[in-house]
């Protein structure tokens, strides 16, 4: 279980923020909505540590994670698509993925010299990767270099990064912002795949009500940095505030 305590962060007099205390459950997605400027990007980089706290916690599995670094927060389970430095541009796909399939194996690989089991540890990092790349649908290009590869690949290879990690938690923020009409059903399908998971906890902060509509266990509304609303899509979508702040509906 996720959990936001109070979470509040000031910039200056703004408070971008405002004491959001929140839940979020294995197995469910959750998508996160509001209007522009309402804090959901701010939220996430508070989850995720990209930002310090001004005041109130973020813990996993009733660990209180508020202090670590990013880094260390991906450790313990928290995955952010799109935030991974780590593409090699002039590595192939499978190379990158057997490269974080390794990055996440603590110990046996690292035993010294041991032949036998470098090469049987080998094999299994070549079977997670390539189980990796099946998901992904990117086991066609294993042999191509990052830098050859379409931007729709790219996007699907940061997300088979992040699976390789086997975070509890996949965080997306507007994961298909900027991609063309044939490269976004690629990644929602991946997070369709995702959802069957039923150990993951996904969240998701998008614009598209339609993505938010199909995708969606739940969702949460937050405007000037406030959670104003939380419950079923259906019921959410259709609320006052919803279509008032969100959607601009004047009120009738
Ligand atoms: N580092 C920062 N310094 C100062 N103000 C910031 C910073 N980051 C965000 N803000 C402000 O905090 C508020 C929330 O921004 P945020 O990007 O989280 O909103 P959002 O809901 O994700 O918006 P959008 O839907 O447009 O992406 C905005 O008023 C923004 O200008």
């Amino acid at each position: 279980m996720l959990e936001t305590r109070d979470l509040t962060v000031r910039f200056g007099g703004h408070v971008a923020v405002n004491a959001v205390s929140c839940r979020f459950a294995p197995g469910t997605l959750t998508a996160i909505v509001g209007p522009n400027g309402a804090g959901k990007t701010t939220y996430f980089n508070l989850i995720s540590g990209q930002l310090k706290a001004t005041a109130g916690t973020v813990a996993l599995n009733g660990r209180d994670l508020s202090g670590l670094a990013p880094s260390a927060r991906t450790r313990a389970g928290l995955g952010r698509a799109f935030q991974l430095t780590n593409l090699f541009p002039h590595l192939t796909v499978l190379e990158n993925v057997r490269l974080a399939v390794q990055a996440t194996q603590e110990g046996p690989h690292r035993r010294g010299l041991n032949l036998w089991s470098i090469w049987s540890d080998h094999r299994d990092l070549t079977a997670r990767a390539d189980a990796i790349l099946i998901e992904v649908a990117l086991k066609a290009r294993e042999h191509d270099t990052v830098a050859s590869l379409p931007h729709g690949d790219q996007r699907k290879l940061e997300v088979a990064l992040l699976m390789a990690l086997e975070p509890q938690v996949f965080m997306f923020d507007e994961p298909t912002a900027g991609m063309n009409a044939a490269e976004a059903p690629v990644i929602l399908d991946l997070i369709r795949k995702l959802k069957r998971d039923r150990s993951k906890t996904i969240l998701l902060v998008e614009h598209k009500m339609d993505v938010v509509r199909e995708l969606a266990d739940r969702i949460i509304v937050l405007v000037n940095g406030q959670l104003v609303a939380d419950g079923e899509p259906a019921e959410v979508i259709a609320s006052p505030i919803v279509q008032e702040a969100y959607l601009g509906v004047a009120k009738a």
